[in-house]
Order: structure tokens, then sequence, then C-alpha cells
């Protein structure tokens, strides 16, 4: 059974990539000027094989199993627009955040538009290079159904993608998008000249920021601990490959950032700041990011707040 990915960025093109070892895939981007060279400027260095089928008609996307890849912040807009189209099909969530206006993750924005669909995560450690290139990648596929969670996972593997099932999507989804938020705190250490042991406390304490807020958000701890929550933690605040951790490492150094990257972690620090609000939830590293971000304190500010918090048990 053939697969379509929506979303022509790097990340879905190099899932369109991975999944072409098995068979046909369509792609569907809103900008395809470039699919004549076989190359995605997104995505550059890596010729898409034959058996991808570039498209930017929506019509010509017919398949049962649908990969959603677009960032989480256009997520709801484009549903809005298409999502009748794609109901009562496999919706595969791929995107990493919490929508700004509504404070729900993917799945929920995409189960109010597509009741009759069933609806799963793709979350886990894994740049988009790395799959496109071939090396071997392990991810969490989440589905609250378990029969259609086995069957999305044998669908969805390739040769290079290992995936492990899990029906905790809550877990899943939290873990992907807070990541990112702890992933701007830790570029953001190192960027300031704070040092090693410094992004390890950064790291440390924001996993347990991220346990804090999806216990409150009904995810199970232990999906936490997999591949979607700190093993995604640590790949991105550890590699420069991140867009994240090399946003946080611009603001910690006062650098300016190319503003027309994807740095889901900005947007989903506001929605979780907004989130500790209103579950009484205290979030520091979270919602101090969420203000560097929108410039409304400075890092050596957010470090003295950090550093002045009251003395407590781990
Ligand atoms: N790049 C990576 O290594 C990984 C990315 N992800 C996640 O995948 C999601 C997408 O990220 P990337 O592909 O890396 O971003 P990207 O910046 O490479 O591409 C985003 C794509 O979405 C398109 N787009 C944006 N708004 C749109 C809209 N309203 N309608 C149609 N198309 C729209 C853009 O034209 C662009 O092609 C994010 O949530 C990210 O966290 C997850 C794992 C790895
Ligand atoms: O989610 C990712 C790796 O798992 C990609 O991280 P960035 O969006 O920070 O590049």
């Amino acid at each position: 059974m053939s697969v379509a990915v929506i979303g022509a960025g790097a990340f879905g093109t190099a899932l369109a990539v991975s999944l072409a070892a098995k068979g046909p895939v369509t792609l569907w981007g809103r900008d395809t000027g470039w699919s004549e060279s076989r190359e995605n400027p997104r995505l550059p260095g890596v010729t898409l094989p034959a058996n991808i089928h570039v498209t930017s008609d929506l019509a010509q996307i017919t398949q049962q199993t649908v990969l959603l890849a677009l960032p989480a912040q256009s997520l709801g807009g484009f549903l809005a627009a298409e999502g009748a189209r794609l109901d009562g099909r496999n919706l595969v969530s791929c995107a990493k955040g919490i929508d700004l206006g509504t404070l729900e993750g993917p799945s929920v924005l995409i189960r109010a538009a597509c009741p009759a669909a069933i609806v799963a995560v793709l979350t886990g450690p894994s740049f988009a290079a790395d799959i496109a290139r071939g090396l071997p990648t392990a991810l969490t596929l989440a589905c609250a159904d378990a029969d259609a969670a086995k069957a999305l996972q044998h669908q969805l593997s390739t040769p290079n993608l290992r995936l492990y099932r899990t029906t905790d999507v809550a877990g899943a989804e939290m873990g992907g998008a807070l990541k990112n938020v702890i992933a701007i705190a830790a570029g953001a250490a190192i960027g300031a000249g704070y040092g090693d042991s410094a992004r390890a406390a950064v790291i440390t304490r924001g996993f347990a920021e991220m346990q804090r807020l999806a216990a409150a958000m009904q995810a199970q701890p232990e999906t936490l601990a997999g591949l979607s929550g700190l093993g995604d933690l640590v790949l991105t605040c550890t590699s420069e490959q991140s867009r994240n951790f090399r946003y946080g490492q611009a603001l910690g150094a006062g650098r300016d950032f190319d503003a027309r990257t994807t740095v889901e972690g900005a947007a989903t620090a506001r929605a979780v700041a907004a989130l500790a609000a209103r579950l009484g939830l205290d979030l520091p590293i979270s919602t101090l990011i969420a203000g560097l971000a929108e410039g409304r304190i400075a890092m050596e500010q957010a470090l003295q707040i950090l550093l002045n918090r009251p003395l407590k048990e781990e």
C-alpha cells in the first residue's frame, strides 16, 4: 500500500526518500518549482528516487495513509482549508510543537478537523539529513488504536527507519514538542558561554519540566523516558544540526538568526508558558525561553532568575 507525504520541507522530503525504498510515494508541497531537478533546496545534496511523485495538486493525494509533515503552527490553517478531503484516512502527524492558538498538540487539531480519521504521531530523534542519507534511525509511532498502531508501524518502518509503537499519543506528542523548547535553552547556555556543565543542568531540569507538563496532559511517564522524549531531548540539546539548538546559541550570544528557519520551540515555548499559567505549573526554564524568544528578558537576567530561585528537593 503506497503512502503520501504532505509538506515538502526537509522532514517530509526525507521521510519520502526513506519510504521510497519500499514502494512509490507521493510528496505534496505548496512550492514544488524545484521538482524537475529532483533535489529539494530544503534538503540539499539528496537526489529524490524515481518512484517519488512530487506534486502541488492535493487532488492527487488519494492514499489511505498520509503523513502530515507541516510545521506545527501551519497545521491548523492547513486543516481548516483542506481537512475535509483527508477525513477517514490514516493521518500521521510528524510535527513537533504545540499550536499557539489552541494550546493543543497536532493530533488534537487533526482529530477536530478530521473526526473519522485514524490519527497517529511519528516522532523521535531524527534529523532529516540523517534519514535521507540512509543512516540508522529509531522513532516512535503512537496511535490510540493498538491494531492501527501495529499496522502503521509495519507500513512506515523502512530499511533505515526502525519504528517502535505506543498507544500513548499525548506522551509521544508532548515529548517531541517540549524537547525543542529545552533545546533552545541548551543552545542559549552554550551560546552565552556558560559551559557544558550548565548544559547538563538545563537538559536534566528541562526534562523534569517536560515530565511535569506531560503528566498534567495525561501522558504516561515511561513514554517521556523513551525515544520521543528523552531520546529526542538528548539529540537536540547536543547537536548543532538542530535548528532549535542553533537558534538558542544565537539568543545566548546576542546574535541575529535567520527568521525564515523553522524553529518550532520558539512558538511552543510561548504555548508552554500559557499552559503553565493555566494549569498552575512551575516550568521556569520553558517560561524564560518564552521571554527570551519574545525579547522581553535578556540572557543574563534569565540566568539570575534561575540561580536565585528558592533551593528545593530535586
Ligand atoms: N527537519 C528535521 O530534521 C525534522 C523536522 N521535524 C518536524 O517536521 C516539521 C516540519 O519541519 P521541516 O520539514 O524540517 O521544516 P522546513 O522548514 O524544512 O519545511 C517546512 C515546509 O512546510 C511548508 N509549509 C509551511 N506552512 C505551510 C502551509 N500553511 N501550507 C503548506 N505548506 C506549508 C513550507 O513551504 C516548507 O516546505 C516540524 O514540526 C519539525 O519539528 C521532525 C523531525 C526532524
Ligand atoms: O526534531 C528534530 C530532531 O529529532 C529536528 O530538530 P530541529 O527542528 O531543532 O532541527
